[in-house]
């Protein structure tokens, strides 16, 4: 017998909510997404639910980190069969806010992130993290999770998150869980959907470069050359790169050559209309 989830549309409610199940001693998680759920999200519940008595799926379509030109509009909107995969996995709970509950009018706050913020994701979307970091703060406080369970998949967004919430000192505990890949390599992402047939042959090509860069790194070839390869072979195959970086994979700072620090490479491609970003530790 499948329970639905307490569907709920206001900050309120979902504070009501979540202070109750604290209030009787158990311990509650919550997974932020914009929705079109996927097995990537799905990984995200399973492993929530081996570690708290009590989830909040969040949906929301957030517009402070879409600019004018991005894909708002378009972003696919599927609320009734989420709640249905969040309803089979047993989630009690799915916050899914009209915006101007999450925006007022008169809203004035943001959250502004430096330091993993820097650079990557920023160079080419500089509103998206300030927009990340203020609607994933306002859910944080909104209900005060023990957890928080945020993907690799977007891995720049996973270290952002993990500073705002160091800095603001809330008392969530956020869990990074790996990333959830088709068979041919590619990461899921609710923008996969975007692809044709033909484009979504040629995504494979993005992950499979980015081995083939991470093996040439790991063997020695010096980075910048690598990566350099692996714009080339990715402009070869149809995408235009945005990025393709070796980065230290705790702060994102540029590598220092010869050490030897924990490394993280990061892409971020367009393939015709749609941008897929993946990352791998090298
Ligand atoms: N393939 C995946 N594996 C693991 N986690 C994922 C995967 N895809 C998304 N997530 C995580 O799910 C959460 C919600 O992400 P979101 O709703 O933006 O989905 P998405 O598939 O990343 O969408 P988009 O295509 O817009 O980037 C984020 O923490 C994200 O990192
Ligand atoms: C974390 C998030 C839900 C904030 O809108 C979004 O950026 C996402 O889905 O990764
Ligand atoms: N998964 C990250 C959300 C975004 O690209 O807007």
């Amino acid at each position: 017998m499948i329970h639905p989830p307490i569907l709920l549309r206001t900050i309120s409610d979902l504070r009501a909510n979540t202070a109750s199940w604290h209030s009787e001693g158990l311990t509650v998680g919550m997974i932020p997404t914009m929705g079109a759920l996927h097995d990537g999200h799905l990984a995200l519940v399973t492993e929530a639910r081996r570690r708290v008595d009590r989830i909040v799926a969040t949906i929301f379509v957030n517009p402070a980190q879409f600019a004018p030109t991005e894909d708002f509009g378009a972003y696919p909107r599927t609320e009734a069969s989420d709640v249905e995969m969040l309803a089979a996995l047993g989630v009690e709970a799915v916050f899914a806010p009209a915006a101007r509950e999450m925006y007022p009018e008169g809203h004035a706050t943001t959250i502004s992130v430096a330091g993993p913020a820097l650079g990557l994701e920023t160079d080419f979307r500089p509103h998206f993290f300030t927009g990340v970091a203020t609607v994933v703060g306002k859910l944080l406080i909104g209900g005060f999770p023990d957890i928080a369970m945020f993907g690799e998949k977007d891995y720049q967004q996973l270290l952002v998150v993990r500073q705002m919430v160091a800095d603001l000192h809330l008392p969530t505990e956020i869990v990074g869980l790996p990333t959830v890949r088709e068979a041919d390599g590619l990461a899921l992402s609710s923008r996969n959907a975007y692809l044709s047939a033909e484009e979504r042959r040629t995504a494979a090509r993005l992950p499979a470069v980015l081995q083939q860069t991470a093996t040439a790194i790991r063997s020695g070839t010096d980075a910048a050359e690598a990566c350099a390869t692996g714009r080339a072979a990715l402009e070869a195959a149809g995408f235009r790169p945005d990025y393709l970086e070796l980065r230290n994979s705790e702060t994102l700072a540029a590598p220092i050559p010869c050490s030897s620090e924990p490394l993280r490479l990061l892409v971020a491609a367009w393939l015709g209309k749609t941008r897929l970003i993946d990352n791998i530790a090298v």
